[in-house]
C-alpha cells in the first residue's frame, strides 16, 4: 500500500473546486492513454461539493464522458431517487449535466429493486468481477480514482470502526446499523478500496483534524477505517487548513498555501 501525500488547501470551497481540477486532469490524461477510465463516487458535503465543481467547470469538456465508468464505494439503501441517495446527490451536482454512457453508470441498487441490501450487495459484486480485467487481479476492477469522504470517527464509504464490514473479505458487504443514518448501506470493503490505482481520501473542517491524524499515522484499520484507504499507484489525503491542524509532524506535504 502507497503511504499517503497530504495537500492541504484554504477552506471547503478552494478543496472542493482544487479536486475537482486533480479528477478533470487526471480523468483525461487516463483516456489519452487508454481511452476510458474509471471513477468511484463517495457521498457527503465533500464528495458532493467536489462534482458540483466539476459541473461548474468549463475544462469538464476535456473529459470523454461517454469512455467514462462511475462507481460508488457506498450507498443509502434507499428507493430510487430517495434525496439522501448518493447517487441522487451525484445526479443532480454533476451526473445529469454530462453525456455519460447510462450503461457505464453502476449504481448500487436500492429496496425498490427487489432486493435485499445482501442481494444487491451481491449484485454489485457480479458487476464489479464482470468489469474487472484478467490484468486487474482480482475481483474488481483497478479503478483509476477513488474518491472517499471521511467521518470524524475515521470511517469511510460505510465502513464504520468496529463494524463487521472491516473483517470481510468479500468485495462489497450490506451494513446493518451505520451510527450515520440512514442505518442500513452498502459499502465497498477495504479489499476492494485498495483494488484502486489512486485513492484520493477528501475532508474539511475541523472535526475531521483528528481522524486526518489517525488515518495518517500507524493506526489499525479496524478502529481507524481511512488508515486502510489506501490506493495501489498513489494515496492522497486533500484537506482544508481546518482538517490539517493535528497532522503528524514530517508527513510528505505536497502543498499548504
Ligand atoms: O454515504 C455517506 O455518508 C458517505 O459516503 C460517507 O462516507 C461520507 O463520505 C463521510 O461520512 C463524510 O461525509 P461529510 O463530508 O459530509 O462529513
Amino acid at each position: 500500500m502507497t503511504t499517503p501525500n497530504v495537500v492541504v488547501h484554504r477552506d471547503a470551497d478552494v478543496l472542493a473546486k482544487a479536486v475537482a481540477a486533480r479528477i478533470i486532469t487526471r480523468l483525461v490524461d487516463v483516456q489519452s492513454a487508454t481511452g476510458s477510465a474509471s471513477l468511484v463516487l463517495t457521498g457527503g458535503s465533500v464528495g458532493i461539493a467536489t462534482l458540483a465543481a466539476i459541473a461548474d467547470t468549463p475544462a469538464r469538456d476535456a473529459v470523454d464522458w461517454r469512455h467514462l465508468d462511475i462507481w460508488w464505494g457506498d450507498e443509502r439503501f434507499l428507493p430510487t431517487g430517495d434525496p439522501e441517495r448518493n447517487e441522487t446527490g451525484a445526479r443532480k451536482a454533476l451526473l445529469d449535466h454530462v453525456d455519460l454512457d447510462p450503461d457505464r453508470v453502476h449504481v448500487m441498487r436500492g429496496p425498490d429493486s427487489g432486493m435485499t441490501a445482501e442481494e444487491s450487495a451481491e449484485a454489485y459484486a457480479a458487476e464489479l468481477r464482470a468489469a474487472s480485467r484478467p490484468e486487474d487481479h482480482g475481483p474488481v476492477p483497478a479503478f483509476d480514482v477513488m474518491l472517499l469522504g471521511m467521518g470524524p470517527d475515521a470511517h469511510v464509504a460505510s465502513l464504520f470502526p468496529g463494524l463487521p464490514a472491516l473483517y470481510d473479505t468479500r468485495p462489497v458487504v450490506a451494513v446493518h446499523g451505520s451510527p450515520k443514518p440512514p442505518p442500513t448501506r452498502i459499502s465497498l470493503t477495504l479489499p476492494a478500496i485498495q483494488a484502486a490505482r489512486e485513492v484520493w481520501v477528501v475532508a474539511a473542517g475541523e472535526e475531521k483534524s483528528g481522524a486526518v491524524r489517525l488515518a495518517l499515522s500507524d493506526s489499525g484499520p479496524v478502529q481507524v477505517p481511512a488508515a486502510g484507504a489506501r490506493g495501489r499507484g498513489r494515496t492522497l489525503f486533500l484537506l482544508d487548513r481546518a482538517a490539517a491542524t493535528k497532522i503528524p509532524p514530517g508527513l510528505g506535504r505536497l502543498a499548504s498555501p
